[in-house]
């Protein structure tokens, strides 16, 4: 069979290991569903392209190891049921190579004329279907969560999505097709790295040849494969920069700017929420931000799931200038963070050459399978911050900030090398200065004081606490004004005359 054998004879072991893991999945789902109940979704997108021959190689291998093989060599050796939702906005180029591709390899067709949801929903109806073969891959924004064998969502029509290039990089995908010298759709070959509808796809600018300025570069030119959705539209109104905007999303002057830096940290362990780790770090962090003038609007625990960690991430990404996220970050099952935060900004996990360098040179090959899963970094919004001091980078994506810290010695290294990275964003705001006065006093006394203390010095903090039930109350003024700082707490003083002495802190 030609795939299959362009594959063995090739040098390229990586490819080659990718395709046999990608063909173990295929004839796997082969085995498991009666073939009438299967169907490829086929798009004529390049991956939708590197499934086809997949699908081909292992209905060959799958047939051929189950004693079948008549007629097995020929080139319409698959005809697996093939589902394409068409559309009016799909490019007129993917149109026709679809079906061109389609009557190539004798593909039984089903067309589509409607969304993917309620077209799949008539489609169960019509013909039991139990398991769909999807060229996803593990960057794709739908991707995130996915496995090879992936029931459909909840609220979809229920089938087994099989997605057998899921681990293949936006390379595998090109040595594959160049190495089996199949045909693609010609838009590749225009400099277009991803296909979407005619009206959010443009060339990869990336591909633009500088020589003429007008032509663009064959897709398989792009050298680094994480700007592959760089010629799709991007929906972007996130806050991306703490200089120019304030958490309530307008434009500050400098002065304000100065005051109204904020921040939340989010903390990932299901270790925190069973109770059996305490959280060190988020007590930590709020101590630093709070020195450097931040205030803290928010500090979460959440647990190793990505939707926990996507909900929290998108909630405060677009309320605070900045989010800290820490744990989660490594090799094993439930280290999840990264694909949480790339979740929550709507774009796929690719991998990060310069990234991979570096835990290459920490960790040398101690990894499992072909590439470092650790190197898969948010695509498109990722900013490795540099520092002599760290091993490795830290990762900045947009506005959140992913720390490493194992322990609070790391924190205090990672924190002193944001300080000093200009690129983390991480500015300097003008201080915060406090006052804490204690008193024996009940706080049934002092509270409509306090009240409407709170009404006139709103710039200022007024809180209290108790350390203990029978211990003093103590009452914390904190704001950036130090003479409003202080006539708040003047103004509480004179109202229980010589009942209020100084504290030094709030412990
Ligand atoms: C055959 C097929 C099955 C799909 N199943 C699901 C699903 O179970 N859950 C889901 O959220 N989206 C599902 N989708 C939608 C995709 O996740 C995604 O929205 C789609 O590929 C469009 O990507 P785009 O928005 O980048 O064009 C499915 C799409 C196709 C073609
Ligand atoms: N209109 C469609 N009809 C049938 N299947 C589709 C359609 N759109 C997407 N799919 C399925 O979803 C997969 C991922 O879609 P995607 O838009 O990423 O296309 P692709 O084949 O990956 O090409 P590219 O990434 O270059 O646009 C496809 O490989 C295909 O299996
Ligand atoms: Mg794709």
């Amino acid at each position: 069979m030609e795939i299959d054998r362009a594959v063995r004879e090739s040098s390229d072991r990586r490819l080659r290991t990718k395709y046999d893991n990608a063909v173990y999945v295929v004839q796997r789902a082969f085995a498991l569903y009666p073939f009438e109940e299967v169907a490829f979704s086929f798009n004529g997108g390049k991956d939708s392209t590197v499934l086809l021959h997949l699908l081909r190689a292992g209905y060959y291998l799958h047939e051929s190891s189950s004693g079948g093989g008549v007629e097995m060599n020929t080139i319409q050796n698959c005809p697996v049921r093939t589902i394409y939702f068409e559309s009016p906005c799909a490019f007129p180029e993917i149109n026709s190579f679809t079906y061109e591709t389609v009557s190539t390899y004798g593909l039984p067709l089903e067309t589509i004329h409607s969304d993917f949801k309620s077209g799949l929903e008539g489609l169960l109806k019509e013909r039991p279907t139990k398991a769909i073969f999807i060229g996803t891959r593990i960057g794709d924004p739908n991707a995130v969560g996915q496995e090879q064998f992936s029931p459909s969502s909840p609220g979809w029509p229920p089938f087994m999505r099989v997605n057998p290039i899921l681990d293949w990089s936006y390379r595998d995908v090109w040595s594959f097709l160049l190495t089996c010298k199949v045909k693609y759709c010609s838009l590749y070959d225009q400099g277009y790295t991803s296909i979407g509808s005619i009206y959010d796809t443009v060339p990869n600018a990336l591909l633009s040849d500088s020589s003429t300025g007008k032509s663009f570069r064959p897709a398989y030119m792009l050298s680094d494969g994480r700007l592959e959705r760089a010629g799709r539209t991007k929906k972007t109104n996130h806050k991306t920069d703490i200089t120019s905007v304030s958490s309530n999303g307008t434009n500050n002057t400098e002065a304000e700017k100065a005051i109204s830096c904020s921040a939340s940290v989010i903390v990932v362990g299901d270790e925190i929420l069973f109770g059996t780790v305490k959280d060190k770090f988020g007590a930590a962090l709020c101590k630093k931000l709070h020195a450097i003038g931040w205030r803290v609007s928010h500090l979460a625990a959440v647990c190793n799931e990505i939707d926990s960690v996507a909900e929290e991430v998108e909630r405060c990404k677009s309320t605070d200038d900045m989010v800290f996220l820490f744990g989660g970050l490594g090799p094993l099952h439930s280290d999840i963070s990264l694909a949480g935060v790339a979740k929550a900004f709507g774009v796929r996990l690719a991998p990060d050459e310069e990234f991979e360098e570096y835990l290459s040179q920490l960790i040398g090959d101690n990894y499992t399978g072909d590439r470092n899963e650790m190197a898969l970094l948010p695509e498109g919004i990722t900013e490795l911050l540099h520092h002599k001091m760290l091993p490795l980078p830290l990762i900045k994506c947009k506005n959140v900030i992913i720390l490493a810290a194992t322990n609070l010695d790391e924190l205090e290294t990672e924190w002193g090398c944001l300080l000093d990275t200009q690129d983390s964003g991480l500015v300097t705001a003008k201080p915060f200065v406090s006052k804490h006065l204690s008193t024996s006093l009940l706080d049934v006394k002092i509270a409509p004081v306090v009240a409407k203390l709170c009404i006139e010095f709103s710039d200022v903090y007024i809180g209290s606490h108790r350390i203990s039930r029978s211990g003093p109350l103590v009452v914390s003024f904190i704001g950036k004004d130090n003479q409003r700082v202080e006539a708040a707490a003047e103004k509480l003083t004179s109202s229980f005359e010589g009942q209020f002495s100084q504290a030094d802190s709030c412990k």
